[in-house]
């Protein structure tokens, strides 16, 4: 029966979803037609001016092509534009005159073919649909080398004006005004070089390798070496030389292949003359550019398409196999030359990162350092110890934020075990509260005793954040904790604790020491890279981040609030997550790469497809505030997704902090504890909790109000936590949630649990309350789809998916058909009304 059921509540969640994309599908179609008409009209009219710019383009050439060879005579009447019986020579009569006339003769001379050349370019690769960027590279260059050539015959080959032009004469005039001619000679030389040496890439090393393969290529016309191609030859620099190399190499090729298969048959030598007359054919054209070794590697290709050989034997044909073509460029490159590499930013590319200035300065600036109370201390150290016999060799203190860390070497043969007793009696004898004794400080080879200051310095936010040590982390996920005994700014990375433990008696810090990480993050990452899901059962101390809900929250599809303050949708949360942790894993997979941070690096290089389901993954950073109330109420329902995702969520950039007033075994339960390495203790009231959240004691000697411990699985450091207070961060949510959002916040997986799965024997008189109206209707609409009810009765997703389940328990509608609606089985109103009434009998 369970199975049953859940077999049903699969196919359930099925339909609906088919139900979704239909709809979606429809209305795409609904919008696709009102647009087709508005984009044939664009197509049409960018075909068309595609057409006109080739047109034209090779329109000029042919005029100025006439115009140079009548030349002169059309000089004077180009000037008669205006005259309609004028006779010109130009083949394209008046204006094509005056055109010539204007950009040869008034313009940049034979360089204005360039022009005709750049209008034939940008129709065709509009035509193609060529990306913009390559366009207007084009039109870069062609305008650069019209500029240079007319420049350069305008002063080698003055006596013309038809090379040069109007403008190359003047240029050239200018700059000998300026210069002086050997002076021009230097500076156009040194134009021709740098447009040489970016135009085409040359770089002295490239030329180097050039005239040294000169010789290469001479031995291997000699030799008559086959896989010589004729690529190669293209990049030889006279290009008669090329051509006549070429024919040899033909000759060699032919002749080695005419003695070499002398026992082939008339047929296929034939071929063999065929292919390489045409081969010989292509050579003629060929010149040193580009364009032309394009077109080779082009034959070449054609060469390679099957070639079936008839031979005297007509039913039996020949068929050579056809070659693979290779990519010559990887996609990805080309795409990240073309657009960039993807940045994830860019929707919200305006975004501006909070200021310092929104967070309080507590005026501390630093540590007062009390001389008499030091004085003082480390008297009555010494003292204590050597009531019991304990001389020291050394003492010395570092005044930190909070505490004051006495370090002391010992005589020798003194037991260290001895010293460590003896912490009630310093404690006494300080009349402090809150005393350490580290024995020995590891690497240090010393015994420290911390004593709490008597005029505690708050450690504020700013400074932490101000400092160089949290500004130039290179972390994942940095947080500035606080400052540590020595005064050191104490940040650590999120993304490789994996996950945070965070406990602490009630107003001992912990809701401070989560703002400090959430008001870190902030300051650290956009909010592409990183989301929150924010779990506050006591529903007052994350309120505030409701306003960067749309920047940086995440939440249930259906939920209308991001952050969670109901124990029971943290469950459908936490299986969200799930989904969204085993999505994110098989994205990995089919990636091939082992972690987020690799899996998002190779999706900016653009080598992942999004037509493939791949995304950007920001961060998901899960915060409850209070673990503990989520167990008593959950228990394990919330506990094993916890766990699941504490095992496995690392590497998929989902990770947890949880925090709770009572570390108890049965709320940090072993499962949890081995999975979560990292974890802070504030000031707790027993031992068996310092025990429980840290293995070992020393959180019940804290002395409250932020002063913590931190371990990451080995050492302990003892941390003063950054103050953030209400206001600052109500500031600083305030700055953030002002500017530009996304339309939504980041939505997790859709996750149906328990409550929405179907139960056919619903009892009558459990049904919604809107279950009359919901079968109104559905029989109205003749369609049975929770979609429907959704929008027309205003429902949540899972409300109205229990209404279609209660509808097939009474027989209204069939049961779920996959894909399509399920059907309704009562023809119309006035039936429904008569199963009422039947039914109310
Ligand atoms: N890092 C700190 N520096 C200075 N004072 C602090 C610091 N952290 C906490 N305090 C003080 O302790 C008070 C209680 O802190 P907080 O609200 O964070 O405790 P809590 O552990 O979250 O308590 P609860 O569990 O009852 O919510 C704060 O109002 C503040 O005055």
């Amino acid at each position: 029966m369970e199975l049953y059921q859940k077999a049903k509540s699969h196919a359930y969640l099925l339909s609906v979803k088919m139900e979704k994309e239909n709809k979606k599908s429809k209305n795409k179609n609904s919008k696709d037609t009102t647009k087709k008409h508005d984009t044939s009209i664009l197509k049409n009219s960018k075909f068309l001016i595609t057409i006109l710019l080739i047109i034209s383009g090779s329109a000029l050439a042919l005029s100025f092509i006439s115009y140079l060879s009548s030349g002169i005579e059309d000089q004077s009447s180009a000037e008669l534009l205006t005259n309609r019986s004028a006779d010109v020579n130009n083949w394209l009569g008046k204006l094509g005159a005056y055109l010539s006339h204007t950009f040869i003769y008034k313009g940049f001379g034979i360089a204005s073919f360039f022009f005709a050349k750049l209008l034939v370019h940008c129709g065709v690769y509009a035509f193609f649909g060529i990306a913009a960027k390559r366009i207007n590279r084009v039109i870069f260059w062609d305008l650069a080398s019209m500029l240079l050539i007319s420049a350069l015959f305008g002063f080698f080959w003055n006596t013309n004006p038809l090379l040069g032009g109007v403008v190359g004469f003047e240029i050239n005039q200018f700059f000998v005004d300026y210069l002086g001619t050997i002076g021009t000679v230097f500076l156009l030389l040194f134009f021709a070089l740098v447009f040489a040496l970016f135009r085409f890439k040359l770089s002295p090393s490239g030329i180097k390798e050039s005239l040294k393969a000169i010789p290469k290529l001479f031995k291997k016309i000699k030799k008559g070496d086959p896989n010589f191609d004729s690529v190669n030859v293209a990049t030889s620099s006279n290009p008669s030389e090329e051509i006549s190399s070429v024919n040899e190499i033909k000759e060699e090729i032919t002749k080695s292949s005419i003695t070499d298969k002398s026992v082939k048959s008339d047929t296929e030598s034939k071929t063999n003359q065929d292919i390489s007359s045409s081969f010989i054919l292509d050579q003629k054209n060929l010149k040193p550019t580009i364009e032309h070794s394009s077109e080779i590697a082009f034959k070449k290709e054609a060469e390679k398409q099957p070639v079936s050989t008839e031979t005297e034997d007509s039913d039996f044909v020949v068929e050579a196999a056809k070659d693979e073509d290779t990519l010559e460029e990887n996609l990805a490159a080309s795409l990240v030359r073309d657009f960039g590499e993807f940045d994830p930013t860019l929707e919200l590319s305006n975004y501006q990162f909070p200021s310092i200035d929104l967070l309080k300065d507590y005026g501390t600036g630093g540590i007062t350092i009390n001389q008499e109370e030091l004085e003082e201390n480390k008297n009555n150290i010494v003292e204590t110890l050597k009531n019991y016999k304990i001389d020291i060799a050394q003492i010395k203190a570092t005044v930190g934020p909070t505490v004051t860390l006495y370090e002391i070497v010992p005589e020798a043969g003194v037991r260290i075990s001895k010293i460590k007793n003896l912490e009630d009696d310093i404690a006494l004898s300080l009349s402090a509260l809150g005393i350490r004794i580290i024995a020995p400080i590891p690497g240090r080879g010393t015994i420290g005793i911390e004593v709490p200051n008597n005029k505690p310095s708050i450690v504020s936010m700013r400074s932490v954040i101000a400092s160089p040590k949290f500004q130039t982390a290179e972390m994942e996920l940095p947080i500035a904790l606080g400052k540590t005994i020595s005064n050191e700014t104490f940040v650590v990375d999120l993304a490789k604790m994996p996950h945070l433990l965070m406990a602490g008696a009630t107003g001992q810090g912990k809701s401070v020491g989560l703002n400090a990480v959430l008001t870190s993050l902030l300051y650290k990452k956009h909010p592409a890279e990183v989301k929150f899901v924010l779990v506050d059962p006591k529903k007052v101390e994350l309120t505030l981040f409701n306003k960067i809900e749309r920047h940086y929250l995440a939440k249930l599809p259906d939920s209308e609030d991001a952050i969670i303050t109901d124990n029971s949708k943290v469950i459908n949360t936490l299986n969200s997550l799930c989904i969204e942790m085993d999505n994110r894993y098989s994205l990995l997979k089919d990636a091939m790469v082992r972690n987020i941070k690799e899996y998002n690096e190779k999706f900016k290089q653009r080598k992942l497809n999004p037509e493939n389901g791949h995304r950007f993954l920001p961060y998901i950073v899960l915060v409850v505030d209070e673990f503990a109330d989520l167990i008593m109420t959950a228990g394990k329902e919330v506990e094993t997704p916890i766990a699941r995702l504490a095992q496995l969520a690392r590497a998929i950039g989902i990770h947890l902090i949880i925090a709770t007033q009572r570390p108890s075994v049965n709320v940090i339960t072993g499962i949890i504890k081995a999975n979560f390495p990292a974890r802070i203790a504030f000031r707790v009231t027993s031992k068996i909790d310092s025990r429980t959240i840290l293995d070992g004691q020393g959180a019940d000697q804290l002395i409250g109000r932020g002063d913590m411990l931190y371990t990451q699985g080995n050492d302990l450091v003892r941390v003063q936590c950054a103050f953030v207070d209400t206001p600052e961060v109500e500031k600083l949510t305030e700055y953030i949630g002002s500017q530009k959002a996304y339309p939504d916040a980041y939505l997790l997986p859709e996750y149906v649990g328990e409550e929405g799965s179907s139960n056919l024997d619903i009892d009558i008189s459990e049904r919604d309350s809107l279950f009359r109206d919901a079968a109104e209707v559905i029989v109205t609409a003749q369609q049975g789809s929770a979609s429907l009810l959704q929008r027309k009765l205003k429902l949540g997703y899972n409300r109205a998916g229990r209404i279609i389940d209660q509808l097939e328990a009474a027989g209204i509608v069939g049961p779920f058909e996959g894909s399509k609606a399920r059907s309704v089985l009562i023809p119309d109103l006035i039936a429904l009304e008569q199963f009422f009434r039947e039914e109310e009998q």
